[in-house]
């Protein structure tokens, strides 16, 4: 198995998907196919797109990984990412990275970054739409009716979990389990009173948000950065959203502005949150990056000296979503009482995670919690319903 590069101190083996059965495999052998089926189906696509797919299909089903077409704009950081991973298949090269590359080709396949008609064109974007016109947004809209008349700790609590659950409904995680579970759902790790008091005892706090899925995450995403700003909690917040779209349903610069105006459109309190964050654009106190490595088949601790940079200048980095929590500790077997601090201390700057579990990874947890999730046979890991709010501060 291929060791982790440039993590932090413990190390673990990198997690493939070689072993049949296993979640990883899952994915790989089972979600993709699916997917490539549901994009082509989504659109009138040309012959040269069905054979781009077709032969993709096959690549990621049976074949050797190829690398990029020669003279496409992005083949020599491929080709130094994939560095030993080309000829062999998907299955025994690291998950992250396979899964990073699938989605690379498979916008390859459509046409995403080719001069021409399908040139821009999101794939996931009647998804993403369908979502965004759904009665699930619009009631989760009216909610912040209610919202707004709690005291100011319920609102904390009720705006953070709504972020925090929201992670909960992404459309690739609908592609396997059918529907994204609803319920209460359980909280395994709740820094968040730490959370709290660290912004509370930081005057003029820039918060950076490194966001996940568009839609029902995005939307309690956005409200929770207006609820920082309105409550003088941050006076600035960088949202980073991916240069292209990615893990289906992640957040584009095109999400943000059409969520954006969905949350301004709609009645009640919703639309006052969608204008102050109109406003917040246009004053520069909400700003939105879209880096390059956001959409790297790598974890944050090999990230480019400039998005390191840019990271420093956080009072705190919050980053939601599964992917994201594996690219922060590493996709690794790692032992779920490995500390999270120790973990993420390469990172320059004070982090939360919201996440919930969507794939094998998780640290920080105490062994007697451990015990109790392992004794209850469910897969609690990858199911969707368990979930942490989790911080090295
Ligand atoms: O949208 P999220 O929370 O990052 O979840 C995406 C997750 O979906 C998967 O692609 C498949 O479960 C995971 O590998 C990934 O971590």
């Amino acid at each position: 198995m291929p060791e982790a590069a440039n993590t932090p101190p413990l190390s673990a083996p990198v997690i493939t998907s070689e072993t049949p059965g296993s979640f990883a495999r899952g994915v790989l052998d089972k979600r993709h196919p699916a997917l490539i089926q549901q994009v082509r189906d989504a659109f009138p696509y040309g012959p040269e797109q069905h054979q781009a797919l077709d032969s993709l299909l096959q690549e990621i089903t049976g074949g050797a990984i190829a690398p990029l077409p020669a003279g496409t704009r992005d083949e020599s950081a491929w080709a130094r990412w994939g560095q030993g991973y080309f000829g062999r298949s998907w299955f025994e090269v690291p998950f992250l990275w396979a899964e990073s590359y699938f989605y690379r080709r498979l916008l390859g396949a459509v046409g995403y970054f080719e001069r021409g008609p399908w040139q821009g064109i999101d794939p996931f974007a009647p998804f993403k739409r369908a979502e965004l016109r759904g009665s699930a947004v619009a009631e989760e809209l009216a909610a912040l009716d209610e919202v707004a008349d709690l005291p100011l700790e319920g609102r904390d609590r009720a705006l953070l979990h709504g972020a925090l659950w929201g992670n909960r409904a992404d459309l690739g995680f609908r592609i396997s389990s059918g529907e994204a579970r609803e319920g209460a759902g359980n909280l395994i790790v709740d820094n968040s009173a730490l959370l709290w008091r660290h912004l509370g005892a930081s005057p003029n706090a820039t918060v950076y948000l490194v966001a996940d899925n568009a839609g029902r995450e995005l939307i309690p995403d956005l409200v929770l950065i207006d609820h920082l700003l309105h409550t003088g909690r941050a006076s600035a917040v960088v949202l980073h959203v991916k240069p292209y779209p990615y893990y289906v349903s992640d957040a584009t610069m095109n999400d943000v502005i059409d969520n954006l105006r969905r949350v301004a459109e709609a009645p009640g309190r919703a639309g006052e949150i969608g204008d102050r964050l109109w406003d917040a654009m246009g004053s520069g106190r909400l700003a939105v990056r879209a880096h390059s490595f956001s959409c790297a088949p790598l974890p944050y601790a090999d990230m480019p000296e400039d998005l390191r940079d840019d990271f420093a200048r956080a009072t705190l980095t919050i980053f939601k979503g599964d992917l994201n929590y594996r690219r922060l500790v590493g996709d690794q077997l790692l032992p779920a009482t490995a500390s999270f601090a120790d973990r993420t201390s390469y990172f320059p700057g004070p982090v939360v995670a919201l996440r919930t579990l969507k794939s094998d990874v998780i640290v920080g947890l105490d062994a007697e919690t451990l015990a109790a999730l392992e004794t209850t046979g469910e897969a609690w890991r990858t199911s969707g319903t368990h979930a942490v709010i989790q911080g090295g501060l």
